[in-house]
C-alpha cells in the first residue's frame, strides 16, 4: 500500500506546542511562569497588616484604608489591575516579601535605614508624626517619649517590629518596660485593660483608636514628637518591594509622581484622616527644596 505523505508540521503548530510544554514545565517545577509577572499582567500579591487607618477590611471584606487605597490607585494607573491582599503581621511583612510569599507592602511602613536596606521603598505616600495612646483623663501624665526611661512605674505597649519600639529603646526605656504586641487592636486591649500605661504607635492610628474609644481612651496631649540624635522621626511611609523588582518600582514610582498631592489623590485618603498636611514633602507644591527626580527615598528616621 502506498504511503501517504506526512503533513508538515506549520509554524504555528510548533509555537503553541512548545508554548503548552514550557507551562506545563513551569508548572510540574512550580516555577513561577516568566509570564505572570507583577508588572507584566499578572496578579500582584500586596501585604497589609491591620492597623487603622493605615489598612484594614471592611465588614464586607474589601481591604481599604490609606495604604490599600493609594497602592490600588497607582497599580491601577500602572496598568496593574489584578491585585491579591495578603493580611499579615506587621513584624512579618518584610520576611514575607523576603521570601517571596508577596511581591508589595502596603501598610503604611515608614522608610528607615534598616528597612531600606533589605528592601526597595517607592516614593514617600504620607508623612506623619508619632502619638501615644493613654487611658482617659491620662493619669500617669505622659506628654512624649523621651522622659519615660525616668520614668520606672511606666509601661508602654508597642507594635512588633514598629519604629517607635526602636525609638524608645535608644531614648532609654528599657526593654522590660516596653510590651510588643501583634497588631494596633491588642496593644489599644493591653491600655483598655490597664495592662500597660499607654501605646506608642503612629499619630494616625493613635487619633483614631481614641475616637473609636472616647469613654475609655485618649491620645496624649499635648505630645512632644520625638527627636533623637538631634533629628526629628517623623515618618515617611511608602510601599516596600524587592531589592530585584526595580522595574515594579519605577513603574509605581511614575504613577505616584503624578498622583500624590493632586485633588483626586487627596479626596481619595482624607476619609482616612490624611490631606495636604500629610503629604510627603517632595509632593509639597513650590517646597524650594522639592527634589528634581525620583530619587527622594530616604527616611527622616535616623539610626531606625
Ligand atoms: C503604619 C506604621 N508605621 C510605623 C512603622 O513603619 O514602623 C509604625 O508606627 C507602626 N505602624
Amino acid at each position: 500500500m502506498p504511503r501517504l505523505p506526512r503533513p508538515a508540521p506549520s509554524l504555528l503548530g510548533v509555537i503553541a506546542l512548545a508554548c503548552a510544554v514550557t507551562t506545563l514545565i513551569y508548572a510540574l517545577m512550580e516555577l513561577p511562569d516568566p509570564d505572570d509577572t507583577a508588572w507584566s499582567g499578572g496578579t500582584i500579591r500586596v501585604g497589609y497588616a491591620l492597623e487603622p487607618p493605615y489598612a484594614y477590611r471592611t465588614p464586607e471584606g474589601t481591604v481599604t484604608g490609606e495604604a490599600p487605597e493609594v497602592a490600588r490607585a497607582a497599580l491601577t494607573r500602572a496598568g496593574i489591575t489584578r491585585v491579591r491582599w495578603v493580611l499579615g503581621d506587621f513584624n512579618a511583612l518584610i520576611p514575607d516579601l523576603l521570601a517571596g510569599h508577596i511581591d508589595m507592602i502596603a501598610a503604611g511602613m515608614f522608610v528607615t535605614p534598616d528597612r531600606a536596606a533589605r528592601v526597595a521603598f517607592s516614593l514617600p505616600t504620607s508623612s506623619v508624626g508619632q502619638g501615644l495612646l493613654v487611658r482617659r483623663g491620662n493619669p500617669r501624665g505622659l506628654h512624649d517619649y523621651a522622659s519615660l526611661a525616668e520614668r520606672n512605674e511606666v509601661t508602654l505597649a508597642v507594635l512588633d517590629g514598629a519604629v517607635e519600639h526602636r525609638q524608645l529603646l535608644l531614648l532609654g526605656m528599657p526593654a522590660e518596660r516596653l510590651f510588643p504586641v501583634a497588631d494596633a487592636h491588642a496593644g489599644m486591649t493591653a491600655v483598655r485593660k490597664g495592662r500597660v500605661d499607654g501605646l506608642a504607635l503612629s499619630g494616625p492610628t493613635v487619633t483614631l483608636l481614641a475616637r473609636q474609644h472616647p469613654d475609655e481612651l485618649e491620645a496624649a496631649r499635648p505630645f512632644t514628637q520625638p527627636v533623637i540624635d538631634g533629628k526629628s522621626v517623623s515618618g515617611l511611609c511608602a510601599f516596600a518591594f524587592r531589592k530585584e523588582d526595580a522595574p515594579l518600582v519605577d513603574r509605581v514610582n511614575e504613577q505616584l509622581r503624578a498622583f500624590i498631592g493632586t485633588p483626586e489623590h487627596l479626596a481619595l485618603v482624607q476619609p482616612f484622616g490624611f490631606d495636604g498636611s500629610t503629604l510627603p514633602p517632595w509632593a509639597v507644591p513650590d517646597r524650594p527644596d522639592k527634589p528634581a527626580g525620583p530619587g527622594e527615598q530616604v527616611g527622616r528616621s535616623p539610626g531606625l
